[in-house]
């Protein structure tokens, strides 16, 4: 089939085609009840269930086919899209725009240097050169760092690699690294240590700003559900009324913790909505205050404002 013809009518979606970021949103896609089959080295799928086509792409193309217009949705790291909104020329408006966190993919763009060297600070760099993927937002950064206006040619050389960017410093190509850092082992293995940090990011759901209809907006709500779910529990407990009050305090909920009155004279049962981060605390807490019974329940997916 050739898929390119039928995509008239269909919402674009694009999506990491490899890379971090993809499993995640492969998950998210399943949580949102998006049906696909993708045949092997193809790049575009039909949805079977609704109007859309998705889209595999580089994480760090997608801004650029959502912020020309071109697909309508993306989930990118917003890295990619700072990346992307550094190259427009100093004025213009960004064709992409966040919708959501999606809470996922997690990492800073930091400056590092050997650890072994002599540079503590960024400004120290000034002048040398720096080794980058993301060579738009370290110009930006060291506009800054030399307090020069935008456009102005740096006396910091700032050079591109695609990949395997912590090798520069030990193969005397760079006197320091603008990449990404997540849990440190990658820069550790290498030698490195972070002096500054230039963005940090998340996956996120963006859209073309010219992009807005029914559809879009269901998606963005499916999506918004699924992170709900993910990130919160429900918490349920048995509590005296007498205090009801300081229990409330803490589990608020989202909108309101929801009460019912038990069959016992005095008591209540309280059911809230609690950040899975913070639930052994809350929980902690509730005992504290004479909560009995508590319950901690998984979300398999959520509607919530
Ligand atoms: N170590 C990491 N931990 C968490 N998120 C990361 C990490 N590295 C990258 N990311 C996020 O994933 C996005 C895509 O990076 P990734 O390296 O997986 O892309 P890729 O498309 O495979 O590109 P490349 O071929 O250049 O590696 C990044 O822009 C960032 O938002
Ligand atoms: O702090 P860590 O958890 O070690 O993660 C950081 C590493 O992950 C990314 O690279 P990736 O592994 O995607 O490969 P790449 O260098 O080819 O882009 C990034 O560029 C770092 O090298």
């Amino acid at each position: 089939m050739d898929l390119v013809n039928h995509l008239e009518g269909r919402l674009l979606f694009a999506v990491p085609k490899k890379g971090r970021l993809q499993q995640a949103t492969l998950d998210l896609l399943a949580g949102c009840d998006i049906q696909f089959r993708r045949e092997t080295r193809l790049d575009i799928a039909l949805v079977k269930n609704l109007p859309i086509a998705l889209i595999f792409l580089p994480a760090a193309d997608i801004p650029t086919f959502v912020g020309e217009g071109r697909v309508d949705l993306g989930i990118t790291g917003r890295d990619q899209v700072a990346e992307h909104d550094s190259t427009l020329p100093n004025g213009e408006t960004s064709g992409v725009e966040e919708i959501l966190d999606l809470g996922f993919g997690g990492c800073k763009l930091q400056v590092q240097v050997p650890q072994k060297g002599d540079i503590t600070e960024a400004k120290q760099l000034i002048g040398r050169n720096v080794v980058t993927s993301f060579t738009a937002l370290s110009e930006a950064f060291f506009t800054k760092l030399e307090g020069v206006a935008p456009g102005t040619k740096l006396q910091t050389k700032i050079k591109y690699v695609g990949g395997s960017v912590e090798a520069a410093c030990a193969l005397g190509v760079a006197d320091g690294i603008v990449d990404l850092v997540e849990s440190g082992e990658t820069m550790k293995a290498a030698g490195l240590k972070a002096i500054d940090t230039v963005v940090e990011s998340t996956a996120v759901l963006v859209k073309s700003r010219d992009s807005n209809n029914d559809l879009l907006n269901l998606i963005t709500s499916r999506i918004r559900g699924v992170i709900t779910a993910q990130k919160f529990v429900l918490c349920q407990y048995n509590i005296p009324r007498s205090g009801l009050a300081v229990a409330s305090k803490i589990t608020p909920g989202k909108r309101a913790p929801t009460i019912t009155a038990l069959e016992e004279e005095g008591w209540v049962a309280v059911s809230s909505m609690v950040e899975k981060k913070r639930v052994a605390t809350v929980m902690d807490e509730l005992i504290k205050v004479g909560a009995t019974d508590i319950l901690v329940l998984n979300i398999a997916n959520s509607r919530t404002d």
